[in-house]
């Protein structure tokens, strides 16, 4: 939090309303113009609360996922060469990635979907309250109950995954190697309180991604394969591991 305070101080001397360069520089010309109204409740600790909304629930998520990407293409060299062997197909090596190459890239897209299941970086959500009595799959839940969703009984259900507990982009293909959604790949969680970045997310998975592969291929440092073993925290990260990333 002291950082985000010096970062907000700073911004308040440099602020110029005729050039805001980022989100700080905006909420604090909406704070400006709403100033008489003690209801609009844009005021500094607001302001705080949500960056750290934003570098907690916007950063760590993606970067995390990403750390999963490089942990598993590691592990899983023969997919690396088939999401690359798509990338130079699609994109090639000319030009940068784009979301319009998406649809054109079922493997790759499996692929991200499949690091996302096995990650299941985000296990228990946001805990929530229930506001009113009410009855779910017989039992009943009691007006004030704290309630957790626990995302790992649908991202690892064996009624819904072929080979639940192992690495496996076919999950999200079918059998002509179309990308196909499954109901079961709830890591953004669902409902009202779904992740309010999930296409931000996904577009950020799928550009960094593809953007990471076309330029690289990354691989072990020898004897040091990095461990699929989750470490709780935040989120669910791999553990530490160090990389060689060979331009292509
Ligand atoms: C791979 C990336 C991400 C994953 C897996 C993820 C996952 C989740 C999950 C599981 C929730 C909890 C939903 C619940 O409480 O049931 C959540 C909430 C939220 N996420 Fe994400 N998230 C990701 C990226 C992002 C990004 C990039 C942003 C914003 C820039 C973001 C903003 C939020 C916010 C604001 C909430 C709270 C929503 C609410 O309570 O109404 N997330 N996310």
């Amino acid at each position: 939090m002291n950082f985000l305070k010096k970062e907000v101080e700073k911004h308040q001397e440099e602020w110029n309303p005729d050039d805001p360069r980022d989100y700080i520089d905006a909420y604090l010309s909406e704070m400006k113009k709403k100033k008489d109204d003690p209801h609009a409740g844009f005021n500094i600790e607001t302001l705080l609360v949500c960056i750290l909304d934003l570098l907690e629930a916007g950063t760590e998520t993606s970067s995390t996922t990403l750390r999963w990407a490089l942990v598993y293409m590691m592990n899983y060299p023969e997919i690396q060469e088939k999401v690359q062997a798509e990338i130079d197909r699609v994109i090639g090596q000319s030009r940068q990635p784009t979301m319009a190459d998406r649809p054109n890239m079922p493997y790759t897209d499996a692929v991200i979907h499949e690091i996302q299941r096995m990650g299941n970086i985000f296990p228990l959500g946001f805990p929530k309250m229930a506001s009113k009595d009410a009855t779910l799959g017989g039992y009943l839940i009691p007006k004030g109950t704290a309630i957790n969703t626990i995302l790992a009984s649908v991202l690892f259900d064996k009624n819904e995954w072929a080979t639940p507990d192992i690495f496996n982009p076919e999950h999200f293909l079918d059998s002509e190697g179309q990308f196909c959604r499954r109901d079961a790949f709830l890591p953004f969680s669902a409902g009202k309180r779904v992740c309010l970045g999930e296409h931000l997310a996904r577009m950020e998975l799928f550009l960094f991604f593809t953007s990471f592969f076309q330029r690289f291929t990354f691989s072990p440092v020898p004897g040091e394969m990095p461990s699929l073993e989750v470490v709780l925290g935040f989120t669910n990260s791999p553990e530490e591991f160090r990389v060689l990333a060979l331009p292509r």
